[in-house]
């Protein structure tokens, strides 16, 4: 290959369905019927809702998006305090990649319960970790575990922690996810460097930045060309090259759909006609974030399932959680070896 140029939120809803459909309550609280503005309904109502009122409340902050620049310092200090360090660099670890935050030293762990005001993890394969420390002599901060919008949270919420790890002194993300390739020439197990997006979700009118913009993260309408660095893909294609796993690495495009499905074969046809390499739930929010308030950004995601194009019966062709795992969790070597090269690069010239 040559060189390329170009806890406190949420709480536990404990109401259970029974084969009626009516609600039970293990809570003991009793279940009330709500409009959608959260009032009670009336009998000529039809749209309602069984939510407890102790579980209305704990969807209405699931669905909180909103975080003031001082809420966000406020977690910021939170962790900077808490952990003695300042961290130049943060990762975010995709499904089964957790293990790039097991590689930090003196490491730093707060659970994302304990974090004040910080979302929790939902998704298995995600620990719902922060993981503060050094690797190859930097400061770095690591996600075990990341948002998504399947989850209920809004995207702002998703990509909150990037404005937290930017107020903390970080300058680079990496952004890390598992995703089906589309291209027909990936295989599982391959990365690709993610060198654009299609943001799926921004066409559908939905955007991390949607709101009032504070200046203070950046401007109300950022550019994004250029949104992923090309120097930082560069060197990770010369370490690929060191590391001989340039044959399984390519640079491509991303998409996230808001999931949780998988794709329909119609949908990925779609997806291969605009561009796309490979397709996932996450990360172009995140980047979004980053580029927003100039964070460089470097990202790649884990090859862990084939998408196929066509139609078949064969059940080989239908993606699952368990097989995505399974990847990351054979690949999370490799995985770990380039972004810690890569952090030693970016030291190297500091
Ligand atoms: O967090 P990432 O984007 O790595 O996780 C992918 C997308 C879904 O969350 C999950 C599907 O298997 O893996
Ligand atoms: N589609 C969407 N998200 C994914 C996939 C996929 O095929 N694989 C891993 N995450």
């Amino acid at each position: 290959m040559t060189g390329y140029s170009s806890k406190n939120d949420v709480a536990t809803a404990n109401g259970k369905q029974n084969g009626s459909g009516n609600q039970t309550v293990e809570n003991g609280s009793k279940p009330t019927a709500f409009t959608p503005q959260g009032n009670h309904a009336s009998s000529e109502n039809n749209i309602q809702c069984s939510l407890t009122s102790d579980e209305f409340r704990a969807v209405n902050l699931m669905r909180q998006d909103m975080y003031p620049y001082e809420v966000i310092q406020e977690i910021a200090d939170f962790i900077v305090k808490g952990s003695g360090i300042r961290p130049k660099i943060g990762i975010i670890c995709g499904s089964g990649l957790g293990s790039l935050a097991d590689i930090i030293q003196n490491p730093k762990v707060f659970e994302y319960e304990k974090i004040p005001n910080f979302p929790v993890s939902t998704v298995e394969g995600h620990a719902g970790r922060l993981v503060v420390g050094t690797l190859e002599g930097a400061n770095v901060m690591a996600m075990q575990g990341r948002f998504h919008f399947y989850e209920g949270y809004p995207l702002a919420k998703c990509s909150m922690p990037v404005r937290v790890m930017k107020l903390c002194g970080v300058e680079y993300l990496f952004a890390t996810n598992a995703a089906g390739g589309i291209n027909p020439k990936y295989a599982v197990g391959d990365i690709m460097l993610m060198h654009d997006h299609v943001n799926m979700l921004g066409f559908a009118g939905n955007s991390p930045l949607q709101g009032p913009n504070d200046p203070r993260f950046g401007p109300r309408f950022p550019a994004l060309v250029n949104s992923y660095n090309k120097d930082l893909i560069n060197k990770a294609i010369e370490i690929s090259k060191t590391m001989g796993i340039e044959s399984s690495v390519h640079v491509g495009v991303y998409s996230c759909l808001g999931g949780p499905t998988y794709e329909t074969i119609a949908e990925l046809k779609a997806l291969r006609m605009m561009g796309v390499d490979a397709v996932g739930m996450s990360t172009v929010h995140e980047v979004i974030t980053a580029r927003h308030c100039d964070m460089k950004v470097f990202a790649f995601s884990l090859i862990t399932n084939k998408c196929s194009t066509e139609y078949s019966d064969k059940k080989d062709d239908e993606a699952s959680h368990d097989e995505v795992m399974a990847v990351a969790k054979n690949r999370q070597k490799t995985c770990c070896e380039l972004v810690s090269r890569l952090v030693a690069e970016i030291q190297k010239t500091a």
